[in-house]
């Protein structure tokens, strides 16, 4: 594992430590003394600023007015204040990296239970590059491959990779169904409880069911009131549809070329305390290429 991502792991797992503190002092008083789990914290941060430093410096010294990455789009807008880029690149990093890694993972696992549902994406995929070239699917191929991004859909309903989510009441509120909510309260909606809650899903919420998002062989997306695996509102995920499309093209390649079977030694699973869902070790699986 690099040294960034060791450092981003740390932070990850140390900052989820302080969210689920019963008492927020012991770590208050670690970060005041710089001892512990908090100087421990204090280091990774350091090493993490570091990278997006340089990832900041090397775009300026490549270019970046003509580019379309988003660093290159933000810094076209803001170029005069690094803390700022830096602040952006860690963002998205934090937002974007194990997020799409943990829904990947539990994607496969579901896969790996049902063949069936591997066997209709090729079809779908086959179906949709024709005589196209299957090193290359480009992304008018995806955005017609409705079948698969049910069965996205249908993975993060059952494994959202930010299981549950908190807010904190700025000003004494009351919520759309009427619930008085004080001043400071902290609020917590939970998208791994609600993807198994029957009066949203019915009787069936715990079968693995892409067909419940297709009407006439189209995916229709949820209320994602109902669906908060990207958060809703104003609030809601800004990557949401790069990373649906980044799974989409990771999964098409993968599902192709290879077949996924989870070692048996992998269940049942359990996940680590932190900010997204991750499970503990890993995901035990053979991958062999397909004849
Ligand atoms: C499967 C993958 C992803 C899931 C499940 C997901 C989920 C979420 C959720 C639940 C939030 C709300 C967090 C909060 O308010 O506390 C959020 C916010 C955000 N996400 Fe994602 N995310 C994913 C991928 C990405 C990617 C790839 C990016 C960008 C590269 C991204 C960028 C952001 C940003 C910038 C926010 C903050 C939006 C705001 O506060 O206005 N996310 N995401």
């Amino acid at each position: 594992m690099s040294e960034f991502a060791a450092a981003f792991d740390t932070t990850s797992k140390l900052l989820a430590r302080r969210g689920m503190a019963t008492a927020s002092i012991l770590w208050k008083l670690k970060r005041l003394f710089n001892v512990g789990s908090e100087r421990e914290l204090k280091r990774a941060i350091r090493k993490i600023n570091m990278l997006a430093e340089d990832i900041i410096r090397q775009r300026r010294r490549l270019g970046f007015t003509s580019g379309h990455d988003l660093l290159s789009r933000f810094m076209c807008l803001v170029d005069d204040d690094d803390k700022f880029l830096r602040d952006i690149v860690i963002s998205f990093l934090l937002a974007g990296r194990d997020t799409v890694a943990s829904g990947l993972t539990s994607f496969f696992l579901l896969l790996s239970q049902n063949p069936y549902t591997v066997a209709a994406m090729r079809d779908e995929i086959a179906g949709v590059i024709k005589d196209g070239n299957e090193d290359a699917v480009n992304y008018e191929q995806l955005k017609e491959m409705h079948y698969v991004h049910a069965v996205l859909y249908e993975s993060l309903r059952l494994f959202p990779p930010v299981q549950f989510d908190s807010k904190f009441c700025l000003e004494d509120d009351v919520l759309p169904d009427g619930t008085f909510v004080s001043k400071n309260t902290r609020v917590t909606y939970h998208p791994y409880a609600m993807g198994r809650m029957e009066s949203i899903w019915g009787p069936d919420w715990g079968a693995f069911k892409p067909e419940r998002w297709l009407r006439g062989g189209l995916f229709t997306p949820a209320n994602l009131f109902n669906y908060p695996v990207f958060q809703g509102g104003q609030r809601v995920c800004l990557g949401k549809e790069l990373a649906l499309e980044e799974m989409k093209a990771v999964v098409v390649s993968v599902v192709l070329k290879f077949d996924v079977e989870v070692l048996q030694g992998a269940l049942p699973l359990k996940f680590v305390p932190g900010l997204t869902a991750t499970i503990n070790g890993g995901l035990s699986a053979r991958v062999s290429r397909r004849s």
